[in-house]
């Protein structure tokens, strides 16, 4: 599928997908996000790829969804579509890890999107918001539910009701993001993190997700017992079998 709306590439087992409309601050129209969860499958069935990294322009992660393409839509005529489940949803459903590096604005859908990924690295340059409450609507992609679970729900109510921003180091203190770079180093950074993950044994990397993932979505009794579900079937695969004897042999693992 030829993307107008994203640019891809591969560095080793990494993938890299940049959001690529910047006369729009990459504002999340319909096309981008059906290229977006297009290219998220391909690189999730590729074996080859472990790792993937999502990022957009200096100015801009993005925007937020595409404010003048929702201008006129009403749910009577759009609401038998799940376009939300079926595009802006694959981000979550990807079973390889994914990187958010985030420079300039990820406001609205554009937060959400990155708070979907696995990791958010920040640039010193991101400000991150839910403003949707300045025009008329409240956050649709998830904003309601992973800002509160991540940052808290005084910090998360006072920035849905507002709409206010907040900067690179207010999000990592508030543990929005993983760590705060210097805007030159953000995707060299970024890419460097990607690398050392893509090094890991795959299935590992995939029951970790997995079992991180299930922290957000259940109960601690709930959540422990799919962890051991994660982590029991781990032995005997050919990953443990080397991991752990390559500790013993002092010698680096080969996880390939
Ligand atoms: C049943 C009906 C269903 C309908 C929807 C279903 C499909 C979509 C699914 C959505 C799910 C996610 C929902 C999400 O939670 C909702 C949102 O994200 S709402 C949008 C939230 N974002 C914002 O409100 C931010 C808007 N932008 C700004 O405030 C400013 O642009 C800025 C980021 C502060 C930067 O300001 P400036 O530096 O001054 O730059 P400009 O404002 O001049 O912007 C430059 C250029 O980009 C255009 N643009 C910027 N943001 C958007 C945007 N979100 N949508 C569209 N276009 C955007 C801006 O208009 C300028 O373009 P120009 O006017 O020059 O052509």
């Amino acid at each position: 599928m030829p993307y107008e709306m994203i640019v891809t590439e591969t560095d080793g087992a990494v993938a890299v997908i940049r959001l690529n409309r910047p006369e729009s601050l990459n504002a999340l129209c319909d096309q981008l996000m059906s290229e977006l969860a297009d290219a998220l499958r391909g690189f999730d069935s590729d074996k080859s790829i472990r790792c993937i990294v999502l990022t957009g322009s200096d100015r801009a992660f993005a925007a937020g969804a595409d404010i003048k393409e929702m201008q006129n839509r009403s749910w009577p005529e759009t609401g038998l579509d799940d376009f939300i489940g079926k595009s802006w949803e694959v981000v979550t459903t990807t079973l390889k890890p994914v990187i958010a590096a985030v420079s300039g604005y990820a406001l609205g859908g554009g937060c959400e999107l990155a708070m979907m990924c696995d990791i958010i690295i920040a640039a010193d340059t991101a400000k991150f918001g839910q403003p949707e409450i300045a025009i008329g609507v409240i956050p649709g992609a998830g904003g309601t539910q992973r800002l509160t679970r991540a940052i808290g729900k005084s910090k998360a109510m006072e920035m849905i009701l507002t709409g206010r921003m907040m900067d690179a180091e207010e999000a990592e203190r508030a543990n929005l993001v993983a760590r705060v770079v210097p805007a030159a180093d953000l995707m060299p950074e970024a890419m460097k993190l990607a690398r050392r993950i893509a090094g890991m044994s795959p299935v590992a990397l995939l029951q970790a997700k997995r079992s991180i993932n299930a922290a957000f979505e259940t109960m601690l009794a709930e959540g422990v017992r799919y962890e051991r579900a994660s982590f029991l079937p781990l032995f005997g695969t050919p990953h443990q079998r080397e991991g752990m004897a390559a500790f013993i042999e002092k010698r680096k693992p080969d996880f390939s």
